[in-house]
């Protein structure tokens, strides 16, 4: 079976698209996971399924799947190249969409720029929401957060949990660079408080309204950027008192920018989408 596609990329945080409106998609986990494989197939951290919706009042549903074949219930910067795509291949003719994901609906707007901005929804704040498992722990306030001790190795650090639809654990570091992402973000992903896993984020404070973040994916490992880790990052950000709505989040891909009025309020999230190239792929 022939599969077209494009590939895309919102801060270098890369995807395949797939329109399953106008071709017969129905793959495995094994066949995503390959497509995705950065030697065997297609490579991409993401993997985005345009498909019709199955709610009513809304115009597309979007899935998504990580690098390790996955579904997983929501991608922000897959959201933007979501936009682009369905305005590029002519399947709406609307520049503000309303779509249906796993964990419910998002709205995003392709701007006059190019670049696109989406209302994220409300992030979820309460532990048991995530899902993390607290019991037993003794959190420790800072702000209007709670930050949780995690044995990670050899040592305990402390993060927020905050859902943006995916499960997100951020932790402050002095310095992102020397941040031991690669080491402690696997152990992070599975830790056993967190029964879907998580995507772990490590969050340098520059100054009230910038930030810089580096984020281990959950299925994916450290991504150039992440945009639901971003809105995750912020929200923890604004919580614990260390800033203040809108943030410029400068990740190792690209720019996004995060603005968040406060609990029960939706994340706004804006950022690039670009094409990169088209294909077609025996699958
Ligand atoms: N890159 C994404 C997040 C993709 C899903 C994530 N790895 C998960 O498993 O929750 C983004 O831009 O938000």
């Amino acid at each position: 079976m022939k599969l077209k596609f494009t590939k895309m990329h919102g801060a270098g945080n890369d995807f395949i698209v797939v329109d399953a409106i106008n071709q017969q998609v129905d793959l495995s986990v094994d066949q995503w996971r390959r497509l995705a494989d950065r030697r065997f197939g297609i490579g991409a951290d993401q993997i985005l399924v345009v498909e019709r919706p199955t709610d009513a009042g809304v115009d597309f549903r979007y899935r998504i799947f990580n690098n390790d074949g996955g579904e997983v219930e929501q991608c922000g910067n897959g959201s933007r190249a979501f936009v682009r795509f369905v305005v590029d291949k002519g399947l709406t003719q609307a520049h503000s969409i309303r779509v249906q994901t796993m964990s419910g609906i998002i709205n995003p707007r392709l701007e006059d720029d190019g670049s696109v901005t989406v209302d994220m929804g409300a992030p979820r704040l309460v532990p048991a929401d995530v899902p993390f498992d607290e019991t037993g722990l003794a959190g420790m306030v800072q702000g209007n957060d709670t930050l949780w001790p995690l044995p990670v190795g050899d040592e305990t650090v402390f993060v927020s949990v905050v859902s943006m639809g995916n499960p997100h654990a951020v932790q402050v570091v002095d310095d992102v660079d020397a941040a031991p992402v690669e080491e402690t973000g696997p152990l992070i992903e599975r830790h056993v408080r967190f029964p879907k896993r998580v995507n772990a984020g490590y969050l340098q404070v520059m100054d009230r309204h910038h930030i810089r973040l580096r984020v281990f994916e959950r299925g994916a490992g450290e991504t150039l950027a992440c945009g639901t880790g971003a809105c995750a990052a912020v929200v923890a950000g604004i919580r614990r008192g260390l800033l203040d709505s809108p943030v410029r989040v400068s990740a190792h891909g690209g720019e996004l920018s995060i603005a968040w009025a406060g609990p029960g309020q939706p994340v706004y999230l804006s950022g690039p989408a670009v094409s990169v190239f088209e294909g077609e792929v025996e699958i």
